[in-house]
């Protein structure tokens, strides 16, 4: 085996149906006294009776979280954290409102306690986003890491299908890019492949019943393990893309990732070999498929999104045809890690096909 470094995030983790009891506990482990509850506008309610079971030790709500983070929302956040004398975050919720608590945290140092309801892996990482001026910036800081993480299958019972498939592919999408990290290494390509495979076998159950608790608990250790990935290693072009076009074209984050995975992931497949045998054997041994059979990775991560009903046009998502140009020159404006070496006309090329809604090709 070659050398390798491999970080450990250190958040402690409860997890399973009905691990929302142990919240009270949790934050008293944590030492802190007042709560601030964080939801978006539409989980206020789930919020509000979060911050009842917390009694004492909540100090407010705040439920004003929205994607992307604007830093006006931070900036309010932080203060009415500061004005109700909050020495945690609670965040019950998304993404959007894991990144509000980490915009909290980032200002304050406050420690965060996540509870997240859909398959997005924030939780898992010390990766912040902030907004301002319709630019999105990403940045890493141990000090945003959540210090626990509650995992409630019961609490994602409510998740859409569709958006379960989506926040479901953007998991996968941690782990695909993890297999090909420069700096992966055995541990994040063991979760990396194991979190694929419990996904994918995970979202068909879940289409055919959204209230099936075994395949929620599934998605969410699937979630996990993606989220943990994500958060130890350097992402590549697929989440270059997906930054670009959800931040300048205010695309919605899931949804993008799933039109754009299977055609980065082709773009990238001829120079990450090994990795898209292990993403390919997750993807097979999810669907079923026999020992030994050959499973190409794009086009199946593309099929299962059509069998699933999610979308697979960047057209049907609302991107212009225009903006294409725009977004190829974004996505090779800026040197980042990736396998394969950034060429503008071959992205322009990928970034046609998946406006189109066609097959990915090498
Ligand atoms: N820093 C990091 O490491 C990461 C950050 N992100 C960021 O997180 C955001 C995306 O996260 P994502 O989770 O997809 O988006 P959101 O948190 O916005 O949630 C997506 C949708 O799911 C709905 N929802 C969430 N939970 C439930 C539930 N239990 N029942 C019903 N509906 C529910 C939300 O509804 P409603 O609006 O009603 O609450 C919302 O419409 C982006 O800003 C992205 O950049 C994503 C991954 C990693
Ligand atoms: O944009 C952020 O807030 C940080 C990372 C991610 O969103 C990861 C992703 O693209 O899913």
């Amino acid at each position: 085996m070659e050398a390798f470094v491999y970080t450990a995030q250190p958040a402690r983790v409860v997890f399973g149906a009905g691990a929302l009891q142990h919240l009270g506990a949790e934050v008293e482990r944590l030492g802190a006294r007042r709560a601030l509850v964080l939801s978006t506008p539409e989980q206020a309610a789930q919020a509000r009776r979060v911050a009842e079971q917390l009694g004492a030790r909540a100090a407010g709500v705040y439920a004003g979280a929205v994607m992307h983070v604007p830093v006006e929302t931070a900036r309010a956040a932080v203060a009415e954290a500061a004005r109700l004398g909050a020495d945690c975050a609670v965040a019950i919720g998304g993404g959007s409102t894991t990144g509000l608590g980490k915009a909290i945290a980032l200002e304050s140092g406050l420690p965060i306690l996540a509870i997240p309801t859909t398959y997005a892996g924030s939780e898992m990482t010390p990766i912040f986003g902030l907004t301002e001026g319709g630019v999105k910036r990403t940045g890493r800081d141990p000090r945003v890491l959540p210090r626990t993480v509650i995992y409630d299958p019961e609490l994602s019972l409510g998740l859409p299908p569709g958006l379960s498939v989506t926040s479901g592919i953007n998991a996968m999408a941690h782990a695909a890019e993890g297999l090909y990290a420069h700096d992966g290494n055995p541990v994040t390509a063991l979760m990396a492949e194991e979190g694929l495979r419990a996904m994918a076998a995970a979202l068909p159950r879940l289409v055919r019943d959204p209230a099936d608790r075994a395949a929620r608990g599934d998605a969410l250790y699937a979630a996990w393990l993606c989220g943990t990935v994500l958060g130890a290693v350097a992402m590549g072009l697929h989440h270059k893309l997906c930054h670009t076009l959800g931040g300048s074209f205010e695309l919605p984050h899931a949804e993008v990732h799933t039109v754009v995975l299977p055609h980065a992931l082709a773009y990238n497949a001829a120079h990450a070999p090994q990795a898209m045998a292990r993403i390919a054997r997750a993807l097979g041994a999810a669907a079923g498929a026999g020992a030994g059979a050959v499973v190409d990775a794009p086009q199946a991560l593309f099929e299962q999104a059509q069998a699933l009903g999610a979308p697979t046009s960047l057209r049907a998502l609302g991107l212009p045809a225009e903006a294409l140009d725009r977004a190829a020159d974004l996505a090779a404006a800026n040197p980042y890690p990736n396998p394969r070496p950034l060429d503008r006309g071959a992205l322009r090329a990928l970034l046609q096909r998946a406006w189109d809604g066609a097959a990915p090709q090498a």
